[in-house]
């Protein structure tokens, strides 16, 4: 079913909550990449220019104890937005309290506040993660604060947290409007259709950091995809699963039984690295080289796929028509652990009429630093959402949302 938009919603007048995600990559309190915060900008200047007081909600990062808080404030956000609007961005530097109540009453018609990373609440409390498990009682207090809520935070979709779930049904219950941003909306139709009309041969392209995060959507994309190319921190559980030593690579030892039983589901469809760039320690300056097969020695990490599997890749991606990559080949931010990520962007950036979507914070930077943005079909803004998306799984944050 069709959902609110906010072009169909009034925000003349009304203080309008958006929530957006502004999870970007931060270095100390620089952003480096503002490719998200760019991207919410249609919905923003849409409610600024129709005279909405824009009151902005986002997480950074994950926040596990107070030490993490310094370098994961949203202020950089509202300085770059500043400058991205040409307009003041008040940054509130709490996300509940008189402060922020107090902000808000104070606002104009066109103003925009953003508030403090909504995942504080995660930890400045007595009462437990209060975002990210979703706190009632969190979700009905910013719900307070506003009289319509847009929700314009594709790449967190997948998560039930109290800032995009939880407000969501709070609004609804009040009876206000809960409206999808631009963003959401145009995420939601691209990779609708390829989700619903998928060209074959269909290739999905896995690789990345977040391990367990990701496994799971591995299962329902075996019946979707030909092939299913797996590389980056990614591919050693697997290659552990499979018997072969992966020395110290990113490996997560709880996730070695479902990888055996995605091995055994997927048959050949997995694909995986038959050799490695392998470094001594986390860090361009460490010593490293090229394996010789598939065998990791016992005191190297891999950081990046070796020439052979990137010749596999390649063949493997020849007359695709789908493709979806989520996540790098290797470590491609160091400039020796880059080459497998540019390759296969390369081949992807060289299909011809093919879809190609690319999702996920660490890839679009790569496909940008790389060049080939342009040569793809859809950038989302999501990683683990897209990937939960294109499994055909309803989404959370998209469920919450009203219909039409
Ligand atoms: N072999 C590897 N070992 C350790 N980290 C890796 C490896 N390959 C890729 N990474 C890291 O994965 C991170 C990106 O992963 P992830 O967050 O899952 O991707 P995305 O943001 O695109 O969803 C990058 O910081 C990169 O350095
Ligand atoms: O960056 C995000 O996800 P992604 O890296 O999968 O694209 C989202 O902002 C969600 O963040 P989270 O994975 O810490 O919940």
């Amino acid at each position: 079913m069709a959902k609110l938009i906010v072009s169909d919603v009034d925000v003349q007048d009304k203080k309008v909550l958006m929530r957006a995600d502004f999870n970007v990559p931060v270095k100390d309190n620089q952003i480096t990449n503002d490719n998200r915060i760019v991207a919410a900008l249609p919905t923003i200047k849409y409610i600024i220019e129709h005279q909405g007081k824009l009151i902005l909600l986002s997480h950074l990062g994950r926040v596990k104890s107070a030490a993490d808080k310094a370098g994961l404030t949203l202020k950089p956000v509202a300085q770059r937005l500043s400058e991205l609007l040409n307009q003041d961005v008040k940054f509130i530097p709490v996300n509940e309290g008189p402060e922020l109540e107090t902000a808000i009453n104070n606002m104009n018609d066109g103003d925009v506040i953003l508030m403090e990373n909504t995942r504080f609440q995660d930890i400045d409390n007595d009462f437990g993660k209060r975002e990210s498990k979703n706190d009632p009682k969190l979700g009905e207090y910013w719900a307070s604060l506003g009289d319509v809520f847009v929700n314009d935070a594709f790449g967190t979709a997948h998560r039930s947290h109290a800032s995009n779930v939880g407000i969501a049904k709070a609004m609804e219950a009040a009876g206000k409007p809960v409206a999808a941003g631009f963003l959401m909306e145009k995420e939601i139709k691209f990779l609708g259709n390829a989700v619903e009309n998928p060209v074959h041969p269909f290739v999905t392209i896995l690789g990345g950091a977040k391990v367990s995060d990701k496994i799971a959507v591995i299962d329902n994309l075996i019946p979707k995809s030909d092939h299913i190319l797996i590389g980056g921190g990614m591919a050693y559980t697997f290659l552990a699963a499979q018997g072969h030593k992966i020395g110290k690579s990113l490996f997560e030892e709880d996730r070695v039984s479902m990888a055996k039983d995605l091995l055994q589901k997927a048959g050949d469809k997995i694909v995986l690295p038959v050799d490695h760039v392998v470094a001594s320690e986390f860090s361009n300056d460490a010593d490293h080289e090229v394996t010789s097969g598939v065998e990791i020695p016992e005191e190297m990490m891999a950081l990046d796929i070796g020439p052979q599997t990137i010749k596999l890749f390649e063949d493997t991606l020849k007359g695709a028509k789908t493709v979806v990559w989520n996540g790098p080949m290797g470590a491609f931010e160091m400039s020796n652990f880059a080459n497998g990520t540019l390759q296969v962007g390369k081949a992807l950036g060289d299909l011809q009429g093919a879809t190609t979507i690319v999702g996920g914070g660490d890839s679009t930077a790569a496909a940008q630093q790389l060049g080939i943005a342009d040569k793809l079909t859809h950038i989302s803004t999501g990683g683990g959402a897209s990937l939960e998306y294109l499994e055909g799984k309803e989404l959370p944050g998209i469920a919450a949302i009203s219909d039409k």
